[in-house]
């Protein structure tokens, strides 16, 4: 049912978009999938973390994170400022609350690219949420594409690969699991769950 235009007039609770959490062992392709899909559908909107790692060559603060100090990771958490924070590899993420939730009062399509520890946090705090697990065609080809990727030295790759054998066992707690084998089927999947197409 669309939306109708008239301001007073609140949305029935069954059109409200649920909340959907993506979520994948590092390297498995999911900054990839979000950006084609929201190529073609910008009207989704991805939640923005804070975060306490460095910028990668091209990253932007404010677009791919907010790039903070780990003073200013403390006062974020201490002031309830997160919807979830997480510690991944050796730096802290987290999800600003008021922006998630302003958006989906708003009616849209709220996704958040988190991981396992965040997901988790998130269906006990958001019990409607949709996890959505995305998962590697291979394990090889798991290692191959973060590899392959360029952007992290072998140190932190060892750390990211310990913390995907984690990540791949709790699959099981998702409502779905997409393979990653092509990113144009992952992204209309993913679509389709989230009731945009
Ligand atoms: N819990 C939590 N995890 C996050 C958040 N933002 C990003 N992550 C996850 O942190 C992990 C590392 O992210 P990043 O350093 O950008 O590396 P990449 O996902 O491998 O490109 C990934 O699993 C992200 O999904 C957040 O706000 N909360
Ligand atoms: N379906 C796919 N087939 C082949 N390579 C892929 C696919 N999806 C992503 N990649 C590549 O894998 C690498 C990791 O993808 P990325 O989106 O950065 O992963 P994540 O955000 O999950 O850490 C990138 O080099 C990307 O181009």
């Amino acid at each position: 049912m669309a939306a109708t235009s008239r301001g007073t007039t609140p949305e029935p609770p069954d059109v409200r978009p649920r909340l959907t959490v993506l979520s994948g062992p590092s390297g498995v392709g999911k900054s990839t999938v979000v950006a084609h899909m929201r190529k073609e559908h910008p009207e989704v909107w991805l939640s923005v973390s804070a975060t306490t790692r460095r910028p990668r060559p091209g990253e932007k603060h404010g677009v791919q994170y907010f790039f903070v100090t780990d003073e200013e990771m403390d006062k974020l958490i201490a002031n309830g400022e997160l919807l979830e924070w997480a510690e991944f590899a050796g730096n802290r993420y987290g999800t600003p609350r008021a922006a998630v939730l302003e958006r989906l009062d708003a009616g849209e399509p709220v996704l958040l690219e988190i991981d396992l520890q965040g997901a988790r946090q998130v269906r006990e705090s958001m019990t409607d949420a949709q996890l959505v697990f995305l998962a590697p065609p291979s394990w090889e080809e798991l290692v191959r594409r973060l590899t392959g990727r360029g952007t992290e030295p072998p140190e932190v790759i060892e750390r990211r690969l310990d913390a995907a054998k984690v990540e791949l066992a709790a699959e099981p707690e998702f409502d779905e699991t997409l393979v990653n084998t092509s990113v144009e089927d992952v992204a209309r999947e993913l679509l389709s769950l989230m009731d945009v197409v």
